[in-house]
């Protein structure tokens, strides 16, 4: 085969960049910008080039290579023909033939493998196009765009031949080398899309991986070749980096591109990806020059043509599809947006867009533009869901009027009724979302949020009640991004809690904003990198956060050395509390670091978190000892769920009775100590040295013994507890008719009583009601207990009664009717200190949604009533859109 005329071919190829296409892949190589590519799944060498010469020695000597868009495939396979013509690779192979399978789609009638060699390489001789069957171990076929390629490869469907001189579809022909029914010694590289159905083919998978950070850099510095490389690919890191698509060199041209025009004009570079593509457009449209009306025209025909290309699955639309779009000046945008496939032989062609991206950005503009309302915005997403990823975001990015000021000057104003359509869409979609308990849709919320750039709009939608259900898990850095916009929107963050996530660098960088404005951090099952713990120290040195827990989370000694140095070297003052973090099954041998660590002189632990760790009794009386140190500052531990039982309570209830220990919040949830251990506790709660204020014991397998045993200790002078919670724990009306015996003690200082599915009686209510009207609780949750309106009632007259002090009552699924509303309504009316009631899960219906509405209204105090899960309809939910009433 002659390689020089093969070579000569290859470089006279008339190929042109576009920005939206790349640079073209002869340019790229001949002008050595050519990057070696990263290759997936495949061991040792990871270049793409590399791997495939490896592959090519395998028996199999068949490789597919699988890439996105845009990631480069097509220029390797020109690389490796270019490489193997000028003798530098494949130097095996004596006969190379190179086929876009795309330009088979149209080929028709019937042609000998002879004459489709030959229509490839128009410099081989007959003679040699013979020869090429007889050495078939020294053929190799590079063959792009299997994604694009129209026919089927299924062997059952062709009559494969074996014969060269016969003449056969070119379908049957690729079929036949394909399943080596013909030159069966052949070897392959073919190149596809990972959205093409290979299952016919087999070989060496080879994933094209594109541009990681260090090769985006080589190309950056070779595009701007001045110091505005680092500037570009900083704001690139800043901006982009954390879509899949920025691996692909075609987009990194794409970005190079934009930015190095906005740069050279002096502009702002764009901070989100909608705006990157409003630029993008504004450019592509003055340099064709149109006037406003007909670049208008123009993107509603893109549009439409997007939105057809998107329905079709082979995303492209023929010459009549394009006619029928009626727009003329479509066809002077074919270079910028569109790839053309003119047929061999006719003059029938093919378009597609040259980017996806484009395309869904188009179809976007396009909505708003268009003047008929008829599709709404629901309709369009529905309708193309399937295949458009980031319709949504780009919808999202346009809907804001600032954002899109560039493209007004050229296009003229967007359609009002659209951009209002949308933002409805938007807002009801989100509350919806926000209600729910889907973390994907709560975080589609926060990524369009992200695209519109508009600080009141995160805070009209995102509401303090909306965020108490919003679970941060198993986040990715594109995540990470739109939950630190909303943060830093919204200015606060109370409470972060962040699980299951990989916390690399780049992630705690891109959320130590979000961390340094939380007051409590907590990270459970998370995983850190050790870059990432000075991003972590550098948030708690930022004087908001005095809260750490990182439970379950996995990191090395030598990170939790940086950190504890890190809390160390924090102004004290300025951090009254610190936690300390459990480890993902801390076994009870750790206990004796944690008592070393909170007894050591520079010891400033207030807050001990070890929930989730199976330390059990022996861990906790281990860790006891610290209680006896008069160095121990440690004031609040949390031990959820920590394998304890009665056995350990004993131990702990003496140590805290030495007078040493400056405990005032023990949260025991989820453990099994019993009665025994109440009992245990109970001990203490009567000592004259205790210093507890909170005791929660939520889920710890009591009965209503264990009431005579706490109700002994609120009658002893030296009871300290403000808030206690016995929730879900059997103690039955026998039991908390005993406690509330207790509480009637005068001078009882529980403020905050949780007895959430206790099994509480209507009986047991009244009781608590009377201790409301007393004036000594400020909150009360009696939820889950089935006390009905009965019940309740008793609730609603002491709120009504004037010496009462309550401040948030919660009667969650206690059996609630429309008849209890004319109580409660009068009760919210007398109340002057009522802010919060918690009534999700009971059985309002539509009629009482006026009067709660209306009383809710004309409330001064009450802030916030929880409707959710009630029996309402559908009718009612405008109604009840009223700031304060979540439903
Ligand atoms: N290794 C590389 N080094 C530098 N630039 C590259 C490299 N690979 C690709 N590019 C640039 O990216 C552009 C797109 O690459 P290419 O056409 O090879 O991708 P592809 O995977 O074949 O895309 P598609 O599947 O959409 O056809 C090229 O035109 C070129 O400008």
């Amino acid at each position: 085969m002659d390689k020089a005329a093969m070579l000569t071919q290859m470089l006279r190829t008339k190929e042109t960049s576009a920005f939206l296409g790349g640079e073209s892949p002869i340019p790229v190589i001949r002008g050595n910008k050519y990057i070696p590519l990263l290759a997936g799944a495949v061991q040792g060498d990871n270049t793409v080039d590399c791997a495939v010469e490896a592959a090519l020695l395998d028996e199999i000597r068949s490789v597919i290579l699988i890439g996105p868009e845009g990631s480069g495939k097509t220029t390797t396979l020109q690389k490796l023909a270019l490489d193997w013509a000028q003798d530098k690779r494949l130097q095996s192979f004596s006969f190379v033939f190179h086929f876009n399978l795309r330009e088979f789609n149209s080929l028709e009638g019937t042609l000998s493998l002879k004459a489709l060699l030959q229509s490839s390489h128009p410099s081989l001789t007959a003679g040699s196009a013979a020869v090429v069957p007889k050495r078939s171990e020294e053929v190799l076929f590079v063959l792009d765009s299997l994604d694009q390629y129209r026919h089927s490869l299924d062997p059952s469907i062709h009559a494969l031949c074996s014969d060269p001189n016969q003449e056969a579809s070119v379908s049957c022909l690729v079929a036949s080398l394909l399943h080596r029914s013909m030159l069966r010694g052949a070897a392959f590289i073919v190149a596809t899309k990972p959205t093409c159905n290979f299952e016919f083919l087999s070989g060496t998978r080879i994933e094209v991986l594109g541009f990681s950070k260090p090769q985006r850099e080589i190309y950056f510095t070779n595009f701007f070749k001045d110091a505005n490389a680092d500037k570009a690919l900083l704001h690139m890191e800043r901006t982009l980096e954390f879509y899949d698509f920025c691996s692909s060199p075609r987009f990194c041209w794409t970005v190079c591109s934009i930015y190095h025009l906005l740069l050279d004009l002096g502009a702002k570079l764009p901070e989100t990806l909608s705006q990157m593509f409003v630029d993008i457009l504004v450019h592509l449209m003055k340099t064709l020059c149109l006037n406003e009306a007909s670049v208008r025209a123009l993107v509603l025909a893109l549009g439409r043509m997007a939105s057809l290309c998107l329905l079709d699955q082979h995303s492209n639309s023929t010459k009549e599809s394009m006619k029928s779009i009626g727009c003329p000046q479509l066809l002077t945008a074919v270079d910028a947006f569109l790839i053309v496939d003119q047929d061999l032989g006719s003059d029938k062609c093919t378009f597609s867009f040259q980017s996806q991206l484009m395309q869904e950005f188009i179809l976007a503009l396009a909505f708003f533009l268009s003047e008929s309302t008829g599709e709404g915005v629901e309709h369009l997403l529905k309708k193309h869901q399937k295949r458009a990823k980031f319709l949504d975001f780009f919808l999202s990015g346009l809907s804001e009027e600032v954002q899109c000021r560039p493209l007004e000057t050229l296009l003229g104003k967007a359609n009002p009724d659209q951009i209002k359509d949308f933002r409805y869409w938007l807002k009801s979609s989100s509350a919806e979302a926000l209600r729910g308990y889907e973390k994907a849709k709560h975080y589609r919320c926060f990524h369009l949020l992200h695209q519109v750039q508009n600080e009141a709009l995160v805070k009209e939608i995102i509401t303090p009640s909306a965020q108490v259900v919003v679970y941060h898990e198993n986040l990715s850095l594109l995540d990470g991004v739109a939950l630190n916009y909303v943060a830093m929107s919204l200015h606060k963050i109370p409470t972060f809690s962040l699980s299951s996530t990989n916390i690399c660098t780049k992630m705690a960088k891109i959320l130590s904003p979000t961390m340094s404005l939380s007051h409590i951090l907590t990270f459970s099952h998370c995983t850190f990198s050790t870059g990432a713990i000075p991003h972590l120290a550098s948030a708690l040195s930022s004087g908001v956060v005095s809260e750490l827990s990182l439970s379950n989370s996995h990191f090395s000694d030598e990170m939790l050395n940086i950190l504890s140095t890190s809390l160390q070297n924090s102004n004290v003052s300025a951090h009254p509390s610190k936690s300390l973090w459990g480890r993902h099954g801390t076994p009870h041998c750790c206990c004796e670091d944690l008592v070393s660590l909170l007894t050591s002189q520079t010891s400033q632990l207030c807050t001990l978190v070890i929930r989730y760790n199976q330390i059990g009794d022996d861990g906790l009386r281990k860790l006891c000892k610290a209680l006896y140190c008069p160095r121990c500052r440690l004031q609040e531990i949390d031990m959820e769920m920590c394998n304890l039982t009665a056995a350990s309570m004993e131990a702990f209830a003496e140590a805290l009775c030495s007078g040493q220990s400056q405990l005032r919040k023990v949260n025991l949830t989820n453990n099994k100590i019993g009665d025994s251990g109440v009992k245990a506790l109970s001990k203490y709660l009567q000592h004259s040295l205790c210093k507890m204020h909170s005791l929660i014991l939520f889920d710890n397998e009591l009965t209503g013994t264990c009431c005579s045993y706490l109700k002994e200790a609120l009658e002893s002078e030296h009871f300290s507890l403000l808030e206690l919670d016995l929730s879900v724990n059997d103690l039955g009306q026998e039991g908390a008719l005993l406690l509330c015996q207790g509480l009637h003690q005068p001078g009882c200082p529980i403020e905050k009583l949780f007895l959430n599915r206790c099994g509480l009686s209507q009986s047991v209510l009244k009781e608590l009601a009377s201790l409301l009207k007393k004036g000594t609780l400020r909150s009360l949750s009696v939820g889950i207990n089935d006390v009905g309106d009965q019940g309740a009632k008793y609730l609603w007259e002491a709120v009504a009664h004037p010496n009462c002090l309550l401040e948030e009552l919660d009667v969650e699924m206690t059996g609630l009717t429309d008849a209890c509303v004319v109580d409660l309504c009068a009760a919210i009316r007398a109340t002057k200190t009522l802010k919060s009631l918690e009534m999700r899960n009971n059985s309002l219906t539509d009629v009482s949604v006026p009067a709660l509405v209306q009383v809710m209204q004309d409330s001064d105090i009450m802030q916030e009533l929880n409707l959710r899960y009630n029996d309402f309809s559908e009718d009612v939910l405008d109604m009840v859109a009223n700031g304060k009433i979540q439903y």
